[in-house]
């Protein structure tokens, strides 16, 4: 008794196709088997369905008989029965799935080609010291108590002013990254040691990088509130740039993690200077702090 066969069809949009009834199930161009895509334009006809050409995978060359080992095993003489709908798999492998899925693939290669410093015995092990040193200059808990220590010393509106809204940053960005790191839930490269300093539990996850998003935030805010001189903002934008790369360098995140981490604190700070706290708009905070 033949066994039940189960066919699968893999939809592909907008994929070039030849109409089913033109190629014969047994003709000796398709070895007695059948790749069946059923054309945008040319299979409404047919009933099916006119955004997707479809490859009946159980008839693929694969599947064929004699043209793979297993395949001989099981005879097949008919040619199946009409799939019903719900019979099949929608892998739907549009231009923009596989754009991603090509960048995806670039991201993983080269993260893992530039996680240089990922283990001591890693090609550039020797400096991983140095980029351990870094992140803790991105991490959020020195910003944040060296911004508490800052507000606590000032003796002037204007600068508590700018520290209030350093410290609404610095918060701001801890919430919108552990939201994403929650939401995305992409884990950390698998050559990563998790070996850093006090993590939050989202941590584990990779995206979007919250070093990377500090150092786009604070670097942009102190370009626009500190009067410094030209080498010390090239300074600044330096170490941004050089933290974001530490982190691919010590694998803990993969490049578009770090790169999504840049756009996110950028826009970050549009949002902080959108909402700028100041003793007219937000007087209570102002009060508050005077009292301490
Ligand atoms: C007020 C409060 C909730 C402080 C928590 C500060 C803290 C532990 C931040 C975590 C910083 C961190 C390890 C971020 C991870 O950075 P990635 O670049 O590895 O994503």
């Amino acid at each position: 008794m033949p066994s039940p066969r189960r066919n699968v069809e893999v939809r592909a949009l907008g994929a070039s196709a030849s109409s089913s009834s033109s190629s014969s199930p047994s003709s000796p161009a398709h070895g007695g088997g059948r790749f069946e895509f059923q054309s945008l334009l040319g299979s409404r006809a047919a009933g099916a369905d006119p955004t997707c050409a479809r490859l009946r995978v159980s008839e693929s060359p694969v599947h064929r008989r004699g043209s793979f080992p297993l395949a001989g095993a099981v005879p097949s003489q008919a040619p199946p029965p009409p799939l019903p709908e719900e019979d099949r798999i929608d892998l739907n492998p549009s231009f923009l799935g596989i754009a991603l899925r090509s960048l995806l693939a670039i991201d993983l290669w080269l993260s893992k080609k530039l996680g240089v410093c990922a283990g001591e015995s890693s090609s550039w092990g020797s400096v991983r010291p140095l980029m351990k040193l870094l992140e803790i200059s991105g991490h959020g808990i020195p910003w944040l108590l060296g911004t508490l220590y800052c507000l606590s010393r000032s003796d002037s509106w204007a600068g508590r002013e700018v520290l209030m809204n350093l410290l609404f940053a610095l918060l701001l960005d801890l919430l919108l990254v552990a939201l994403l790191k929650g939401l995305v839930r992409r884990r950390r490269p698998a050559h990563n040691q998790m070996d850093m300093f006090v993590t939050l539990s989202v941590d584990k996850y990779s995206f979007p990088s919250g070093h990377a998003t500090r150092a786009a935030l604070v670097s942009r805010f102190i370009l626009n509130h500190l009067v410094l001189a030209i080498p010390l903002r090239v300074l600044v934008v330096l170490w941004a740039f050089i933290l974001g790369l530490s982190r691919v360098m010590l694998g803990r995140h993969n490049v578009t993690d770090v790169a999504f981490g840049f756009f996110l604190g950028y826009m970050q700070y549009s949002i902080v200077d959108y909402c700028w706290l100041s003793p007219h708009n937000a007087p209570v905070l102002f009060v508050l702090w005077n009292q301490q």
